[in-house]
């Protein structure tokens, strides 16, 4: 049988069923799904590929899925460190997002944030910011798949005055790109519990009902963002949107450092999905969220980088791992959040979260060739005792040699396929004086 793409690879590792690793085997695409899991030779035997991809020192993986992240404040790395959130946003991040998020700044910021994702194993992410439309764009230009966030939120900003305008702005690019392309779908992006009144949200949970459209919202991030709740609504943030009926498979829930027993069993009973972003939470010093609990209470918990300015990197390859070593610490036990368990949240939980596990987060037949090829044959990766602890444990993500989204090659050999890096880092160049130049006095 004609086939698209035959990949031979040294290793395979499915993530359905977690932990299962092959040897020698190869993933068949066609027509940009994966078609074949079979050793190489039964492969070579049944299928006639128009391209063959032969990886003798790699393993093949899901595409990373990036659950949460605001892509384009990549162009804000580095630009305030060392500082809690609330400072960070008020005084520093918000006054430059107020002078300089454009149309150009979402392009390019989208443009330098997909390049390192790719690069990094990421084949899908899932975005909260502003000019939704410019993101979906790029997306489609890139070939990546995403999940694009209608933010709304009660402060003014360059793209809306106040809510109205966030949900007129978002519902007209909701119908302008609805149908646009397959790898890019919409959620409702409600900043956070303190930046969004109960009319808003009332109206976003009325709307994402109506169009079936799932909620991504800052969650439970901080102490202060609970104390502020129960001063302002009387009762705490999560408390809060079970009370607007929010609570369930359609919600994500970003960071949720703060939670009590109960709310863990809240979480649990009503299928509320949780996106961890170790890195985010520990360089702004807002809280560990308790990964091993959730897990044993059955939640789904996904793993995003958060923006490239509290992070400060797009990295889920490192996530990954800092997840896994913090989750022991944090449980006090060892045994917490092992690797293929890491590896899944990295991958197939992401995919659960944006309502994508049917078509992403395993290479399993009938889904997407959404696939990621790691050189594991370097010395730092000897003796490769173990192919999975050594992808969390001790592979980086320099080590991501090819990318696929749908069958489509997005890296080749390292080298992006889609976008320009020479023209991406000349855009850097610009963004770097304009920011530079323009940071408010502390
Ligand atoms: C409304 S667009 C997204 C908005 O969120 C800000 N942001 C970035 N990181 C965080 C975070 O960890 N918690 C809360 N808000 C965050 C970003 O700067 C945009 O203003
Ligand atoms: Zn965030």
């Amino acid at each position: 049988m004609q086939v698209d793409t035959l990949i031979a690879a040294r290793w395979i590792i499915p993530v359905e069923p977690e932990g299962l690793v092959l040897e020698h085997h190869a993933v068949v695409v066609n027509d940009g799904r994966i078609i074949g899991v079979l050793p190489v030779a039964q492969a070579l035997a049944l299928y006639q590929p128009r391209q063959l991809e032969e990886l003798p020192q790699h393993a093949l993986i899901p595409g990373f899925v990036n659950a949460h992240t605001h892509a384009a404040m990549t162009l804000m790395r580095g630009v305030a460190n060392d500082l809690p959130l609330m400072d960070w946003l008020q005084n520093h991040i918000w006054p430059l997002e107020q002078r300089w998020v454009s149309e150009s700044f979402v392009r390019d910021g989208n443009d330098l944030a997909m390049a390192e994702m790719i690069r990094g194993g990421i084949t899908c992410f899932n975005d909260m910011y502003f000019y939704p439309e410019i993101t979906a764009k790029r997306v489609i230009v890139a070939g990546m798949r995403a999940t694009i966030g209608l933010i709304v939120a009660d402060f003014p900003t360059a793209w809306a005055s106040g809510p109205d305008e966030y949900f007129s702005r978002g519902l007209a690019v909701f119908d302008e790109l609805r149908a646009a392309a397959p790898l890019v779908q919409f959620s409702f992006a409600p900043h956070a519990p303190y930046t969004v009144s109960d009319p808003a949200l009332g109206r976003i949970r009325t709307l994402a009902a109506e169009m079936d459209l799932s909620v991504h919202i800052h969650l439970h991030e901080t102490a202060n963002e609970i104390d502020k709740s129960i001063a302002s609504h009387g009762v705490r943030p999560l408390k809060r949107l079970q009370r607007l009926e929010f609570l369930g498979p359609q919600l994500t829930s970003v960071h949720m450092t703060q939670l009590t027993d109960e709310e863990i069993i809240l979480l649990a009973q009503t299928g509320v999905n949780v996106v961890h972003c170790p890195e985010s939470n520990m360089k702004l010093a807002s809280g560990f969220c308790p990964v091993a609990r959730l897990l044993e209470a059955g939640i789904n918990v996904a793993l995003g980088t958060d923006g490239a300015a509290s992070n400060n990197d797009l990295d889920l390859m490192g996530e990954m791992r800092t997840a896994a070593l913090l989750a022991k610490v944090v449980a006090g036990d060892a045994g917490a959040l092992p690797a293929a368990r890491a590896l899944s949240m990295a991958t197939l939980n992401g995919a659960k979260a944006l309502g994508l596990e049917h078509e992403i987060g395993s290479l399993k037949n009938g889904k997407s060739a959404d696939i990621a090829a790691v050189n594991l044959n370097l010395l730092e990766n000897q003796p490769l005792h173990d192919p999975i602890s050594d992808l969390v444990y001790s592979a980086s993500r320099h080590q991501i040699s090819d990318v696929w989204v749908a069958g489509r090659r997005l890296l080749k050999n390292r080298e992006l396929t889609t976008l320009d890096s020479a023209e991406i880092l000349a855009r850097c160049e610009i963004w770097l004086d304009r920011l530079s130049t323009a940071q408010p006095s502390i």
